[in-house]
């Protein structure tokens, strides 16, 4: 069994109890369902981006802890502040320490940018959760999903007027996944079967093969301005980092640094 397989059999079980406590009727009169979108395309298309997706992270399976001393407030505000073109936060309990106070506060105290709720999606009710959390954003992981079931969960989000970032790792997941309710297309550098990989080569062979209309990004495994001056030069838009800012005491100010570094 895979890591990917004990958190997707983890998540069935959480999604079979948070559905008895509390129903979909009732997560559409909760929180932010009513706010519109702060939408991640319009941000990555924003010639003045600089296309960084940073993310809050406290641990993960490939690392363990990797900061126990931030707040999710102190760490987002700083982020938008250095220049992120959206948030990524965890909610993910067990393996990711993250919860749905973490993104309820990342709301909060950034009203204006757009949000990715970092989980695993496998159930439409938790995109109807993720619209009450203040998300704007879905991931949707073509390695535990099936075309069929990314077709289904896209298109809920598409109803909800959010947006879906398909995650993909190679060109045969790319290829039965794509449809036509995927605004973004990421690549995961990171291979989840065995964490192995600790560089950019999964973006950098995919490029090509990513149909020319969708926006790419590129996620996980990146840490030099280097790099992505090179996935840029490809024609990746964005670049979903976390480890590489939550490593450090300040992860904001690891990210204003790099920001000066790619400008
Ligand atoms: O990060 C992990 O160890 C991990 C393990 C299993 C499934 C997913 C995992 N990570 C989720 C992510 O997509 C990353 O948090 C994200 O791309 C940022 O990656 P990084 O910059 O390398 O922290």
């Amino acid at each position: 069994m895979t890591i990917l397989d004990k958190i997707i059999e983890n998540k069935a079980r959480e999604v079979a109890e948070r559905k008895a406590l509390v129903s979909i009727e009732e997560l559409t009169k909760k929180g932010y369902f009513a706010k519109t979108t702060n939408s991640l395309k319009t941000s990555l298309l924003n010639p003045a981006s600089t296309g960084i997706i940073a993310e809050f992270k406290r641990k993960s399976p490939s690392k363990g802890i990797i900061n126990a001393d931030v707040t999710v407030e102190e760490v987002t505000t700083g982020y938008v502040q250095a220049g992120a073109a959206c948030l990524s936060v965890l909610t993910d309990m067990d393996f990711f320490g993250g919860s749905d106070e973490d993104i309820l506060a990342a709301r909060k105290a950034n009203p204006t940018i757009p949000i990715l709720r970092k989980d695993f999606i496998i159930d439409e009710y938790q995109i109807f959760e993720a619209k009450a959390l203040g998300a704007d954003v879905i991931l949707l992981i073509a390695a535990n999903l099936t075309p069929t079931r990314i077709y289904e969960l896209g298109k809920v989000v598409k109803d909800l007027g959010m947006e879906t970032l398909l995650e993909v790792h190679d060109q045969e997941e790319l290829d039965r996944s794509l449809c036509e309710y995927i605004d973004v297309v990421g690549v995961n550098n990171r291979n989840l079967k065995n964490f192995a990989e600790q560089n950019v080569n999964a973006s950098l062979e995919l490029a090509e093969k990513i149909p020319s209309h969708c926006i790419k990004i590129s996620e996980s495994c990146i840490s030099q301005p280097e790099t992505i001056k090179q996935l840029r030069e490809v024609g990746y838009r964005g670049f979903l980092i976390g480890e590489t800012f939550m490593k450090t005491p300040a992860p904001a100010e690891t990210l204003k640094s790099l920001i000066a570094q790619i400008q």
